[in-house]
């Protein structure tokens, strides 16, 4: 039989020499990992004595005390009754039932989904999905460039049909968005990851789940549709073991998990304001090096050594899953990751949302840099982009461009936030009349096809439906007729191309030989 703790005499174990936690009514002695506890020993030692269930759960995956723990540290149950009421659990709270808001599909667009999250979730979650670094530059020029770039309607052409699948590396996809991988999603709503995927499924779209997911990726692929994509992200740890410990999970299910997305845009985490401050308001980052943020704990045990030249030979030697590579923000980058082909299998142009290298350049920048200089990148991998896409025109911009596919990083948690899997499925929804069919059809692996009828309430549209009305507005029928004669793209050149450091007098790229 367990031992059974009065409240009162688990409180009493505050100090670091003897730290308990009640965790899901069950009693912990913690005191043993406060040193290698990854976000600090003060993220404990502040909940040491209390219930720390609400603050634990959304930043653990299940398991995790069972891995991390030494048997004996569980101590027994707490007398339920002796607990004092701290208000609602987390996962209370985030649930949705935070009274009434409006309905889901009175939500129009991804702007005012975020707004309907942010009333829902907690200000901690807020903070660390929002935040960017420093003065949240490159957030907001991620998102401002696709205003700069217009578009060219051609018309007199049929539109009635509108197909948006494509494939991204070899498997067919419905839509050219997908999930780009993003942390702690049970911040947002204790559907998780795991509602994400199955949103995901509803509209045949791809999934990269994040090395710091909140649930574990076994869980979260669970009942998924045998053809779903999902691509692992990895942040290599300076515990290499760790990271060939989870490259192994991942291996073993390579039906699932059709690449390895290793991010390389933030060896270090930017300075993330509104995150830090909250982490304040919260009792938590009483000194900086804490690790009170969310951000920065997450960031605790990653690699900062990584290189071109080790890095790619030490992942091939514990995967021979396609390698894609996220975070590079400048064409010579992209131009080196193209030469390790075949092993690399696509790029992500990204700036991690503006929350890595602030005034770091949008992904869209560098996309029309490789264009100019080195557009042979698109011929030996595919380029992928994400920051900053709200509208459907944006990702058509950026298809048009040469981009296979295009991510979406805190939208689907601000979907989450908004309404957990529902939610997430109101960011990436159609006009489609099928509605509640088109899970199976996407299932069934259908091309979807939508019908000019089926566009007759606006009500409905948001990311998927923008994408459509796009296209048939351009005289678009399907994403491989999307190209640069769909695009003017002049001011944004002019802005990037004028006094580039990487041209000689003659305006040649100069920049291979230094490479
Ligand atoms: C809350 C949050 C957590 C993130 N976590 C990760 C992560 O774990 N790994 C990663 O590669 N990128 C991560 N990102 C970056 C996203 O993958 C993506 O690059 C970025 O959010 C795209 O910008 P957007 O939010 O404007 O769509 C995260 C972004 C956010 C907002």
């Amino acid at each position: 039989m367990a031992k059974v703790f009065d409240a009162a005499e688990v409180a009493a174990h505050n100090t670091r020499s003897s730290c308990w936690v009640i965790l899901y009514g069950d009693v912990y002695d913690v005191t043993d990992i406060l040193a290698s506890h990854p976000g600090g020993s003060n993220v404990i030692l502040k909940l040491a004595g209390q219930d720390a269930t609400r603050d634990y759960d959304p930043v653990h995956p299940a398991g995790t005390l069972e891995e991390n723990l030494k048997p004996g540290a569980k101590l027994g149950r707490v007398k339920a009754d002796s607990v004092p009421r701290t208000g609602a659990s987390a996962v209370e709270d985030d649930a949705g039932n935070l009274g009434r808001g409006p309905s889901l599909a009175s939500l129009l667009n991804l702007d005012e989904i975020e707004r309907e999250a942010s009333r829902r979730i907690s200000k901690r979650a807020y903070a660390y999905y929002y935040s960017a670094s420093d003065d949240l530059c490159s957030k907001s020029l991620n998102k401002a460039v696709y205003r700069d770039i217009l578009l060219r309607p051609r018309v007199f052409v049929d539109s009635t049909a509108c197909d948006m699948s494509t494939s991204v590396l070899g498997s067919k996809v419905d839509v050219p968005f997908f999930i780009a991988p993003a942390a702690m999603a049970r911040l947002a709503h204790p559907d998780g990851e795991h509602g994400l995927a199955r949103a995901a499924a509803r509209f045949g779209a791809m999934q990269i789940i994040s090395n710091n997911a909140s649930m574990r990726p076994e869980r979260i692929v669970e009942g998924a549709p045998r053809h779903q994509v999902f691509g692992w992200q990895m942040y290599v740890q300076t515990d290499r073991q760790k990271s060939i410990d989870m490259l192994q999970r991942i291996n073993a299910m390579r039906d699932r998990f059709k690449f390895i997305c290793l991010t390389l845009d933030a060896p270090v985490p930017g300075k993330r304001e509104h995150d830090e401050k909250s982490s304040f308001a919260d009792g938590a980052g009483t000194r900086a090096t804490d690790g009170g943020a969310v951000g920065r704990q997450l960031f605790l045990g990653t690699a900062r050594d990584l290189t071109w030249a080790t890095t790619l030979p030490w992942l091939a030697r514990h995967t021979d899953l396609p390698v894609v590579l996220k975070g590079l923000q400048t064409h010579e980058d992209a131009y080196l990751a193209a030469m390790h082909a075949p092993q690399v299998k696509a790029i992500i142009l990204s700036n991690h949302g503006g929350r890595a290298m602030d005034t770091a350049p949008p992904p869209l920048h560098t996309l029309l840099e490789i264009r100019k200089y080195c557009p042979e990148v698109f011929d030996k991998v595919e380029v992928w982009l994400d920051g900053g896409i709200r509208r459907g025109t944006d990702v058509v911009k950026a298809l048009c461009l040469g981009a296979t596919a295009v991510g979406l990083g805190r939208a689907p948690l601000f979907g989450l936030g908004a309404g957990g899997q529902a939610g997430a499925e109101r960011v990436l929804e159609s006009t489609c009349k099928f509605g509640s069919q088109f899970s199976r059809q996407a299932t069934l692996r259908r091309t979807m096809v939508c019908t000019r009828e089926a566009d007759a309430s606006p009500r409905r549209a948001v990311l998927e439906a923008e994408v459509a009305t796009c296209m048939r507005l351009l005289g678009a029928k399907s994403i491989s007729e999307l190209g640069p004669r769909f695009i003017n793209s002049r001011r944004v050149e002019r802005e990037i191309y004028d006094g580039d450091p990487a041209l000689d007098e003659g305006g040649r790229w100069i920049s291979k030989a230094r490479l």
